[in-house]
């Protein structure tokens, strides 16, 4: 390899062709593209292969009025080191002359020779007229799979559609959710802002083992988003029997075991749950869970006890969380949300077996697919009498009138409290079991 700064991009070069030709997910292959680097490079590639897949559309759009034909399919190495390389100059403030320079280099290492000269030229030609290009192109459902995009325009209009694809295309700041509740405290602790739910918000980058209480487990990583599921109980926690359906990693075991509630955290996947130990064996909060490995479609509690509450915090496409992840929109297929519906369906039977009449189930999803989210509750009211929506209420957990859907669901949006660094996209729904005891 020439030198670093080519190393730094062939790494990124080989995140890209991870995501985008072979299907893999950027954690899951970033240890072994960036091994041979230092940190500092390390960090720089990731954050050109998700610059690159937060602004692909843009990037494509630009690139193409450079060029004389579309490139045939082979060169797909070509194209992808094109996108990197006007990425740079476009959203990184790279240079020109390094971006260009280094692009052809990684052309050379890559065995892409033959396309070396016109990487060259198209890049020149980025670098002097692209930012002129890119501002005619400012549409950011161009970034997504046209499929998304047309998803979010068919559920929630066109405007809204727009700005949920700008919202995602951010990358989401660090939120901790503090053991004791205190937000407040926390958040002159560490530096940061109270939010209303209770969470602490950090900058992006912001080292989280250096953070004040780390150590000690006064606090734990958790989208503000992710934490209000559980603050939406609507029911006193404190010596409660609740049932955490997937549980793992376990932000909300914590949240549940950190307000007096005796939980059981069941999951199926053992990797998975190994993090939800570590974490409780961080906050100390280990005592009040037993951590069950297992399917929740076949759980029970021992003595055929029932459960106060049970959270469905179901398996779903994630697609609120692309602010975290920018390799998922093209890691998605248009079918994900309708497949994992039967899950959430059968999940959600399965709290309705465990939960004491009288006793509360809440429904939640990290996705903006419309079919995660009311469809498998009105289904769900439609098969079982006996369970009614508990509607949830304007500052309840801290949410906002614009966060409550007509139902009484909360829905939110990656763009909602925008001006402090926006949230991951929700659905919850709080439920209640209104028949006789058994
Ligand atoms: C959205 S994640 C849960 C996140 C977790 N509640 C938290 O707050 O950290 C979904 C989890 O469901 C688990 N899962 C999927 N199907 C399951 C099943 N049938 N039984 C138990 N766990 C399941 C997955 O292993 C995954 O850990």
């Amino acid at each position: 390899m020439k030198d670093t700064a080519t190393a730094t991009r062939a790494a990124a070069l080989d995140l890209l062709s991870a995501v985008l030709d072979h299907g893999r997910p950027l954690d899951d292959v970033f240890d072994a593209a960036t091994r041979k680097l230092e940190p500092r490079d390390r960090a720089f590639a990731r954050l050109l292969a998700a610059t690159t897949l937060r602004r692909m559309g843009r990037l494509e759009k630009v690139i193409k009025t450079f060029l004389d034909r579309p490139l045939p399919r082979r060169a797909v190495g070509a194209k992808h080191i094109l996108r990197l390389g006007a990425a740079q100059m476009l959203f990184l403030d790279t240079p020109p002359h390094a971006a260009v320079a280094t692009s052809v280099d990684v052309a050379r290492v890559r065995r892409l020779a033959p396309y070396a000269g016109l990487i060259n030229a198209v890049l020149r030609k980025v670098a002097d007229h692209g930012a002129a290009r890119l501002a005619g192109f400012d549409d950011p459902l161009a970034d997504l799979p046209r499929w998304l995009g047309q998803s979010w325009i068919a559920a929630y209009g066109a405007e809204t559609a727009a700005r949920l694809a700008e919202a995602c295309g951010r990358e989401a700041p660090l939120d901790l959710t503090p053991r004791d509740g205190d937000g407040g405290a926390l958040a002159e602790l560490v530096g940061g802002l109270a939010l209303p739910g209770g969470s602490v918000r950090l900058p992006t980058a912001t080292a989280v083992r250096e953070l004040a209480g780390f150590t000690e487990g006064q606090w734990w990583v958790q989208d503000a988003a992710a934490a209000l599921p559980v603050l939406l109980a609507g029911v006193p926690l404190k010596g409660a029997r609740v049932v955490d359906f997937c549980a793992a990693p376990g932000g909300k075991t914590l949240q549940l075991a950190a307000a007096g509630a005796q939980v059981w955290a069941v999951d199926r996947s053992a990797t998975r749950l190994a993090r939800l130990r570590e974490n409780l064996e961080r906050t100390g909060l280990g005592d009040a869970v037993n951590v069950v490995e297992g399917d929740a479609l076949t759980f029970t509690l021992t003595d055929g006890q029932q459960a106060d509450v049970v959270l469905v915090d179901a398996p779903c496409t994630a697609t609120g969380t692309f602010r975290r992840h920018p390799d998922a929109p093209w890691l998605k297929r248009p079918g994900d949300a309708a497949a994992l519906a039967a899950l959430q369906d059968s999940l959600l039977d399965a709290a309705v077996r465990l939960v004491r009449p009288g006793g509360v189930i809440v429904y939640c999803v990290c996705s903006l697919q419309p079919e995660e989210a009311a469809p498998r509750i009105e289904a769900l009211l439609a098969r079982s009498p006996e369970i009614s929506r508990k509607p949830i209420t304007a500052g309840e957990g801290g949410v906002s009138d614009e966060m409550i859907t007509a139902e009484g669901d909360v829905r939110l949006f990656p763009f909602h409290l925008d001006a402090v660094g926006g949230l991951d996209g929700f659905f919850i729904a709080r439920l209640v079991r209104g028949d006789a005891p058994r």
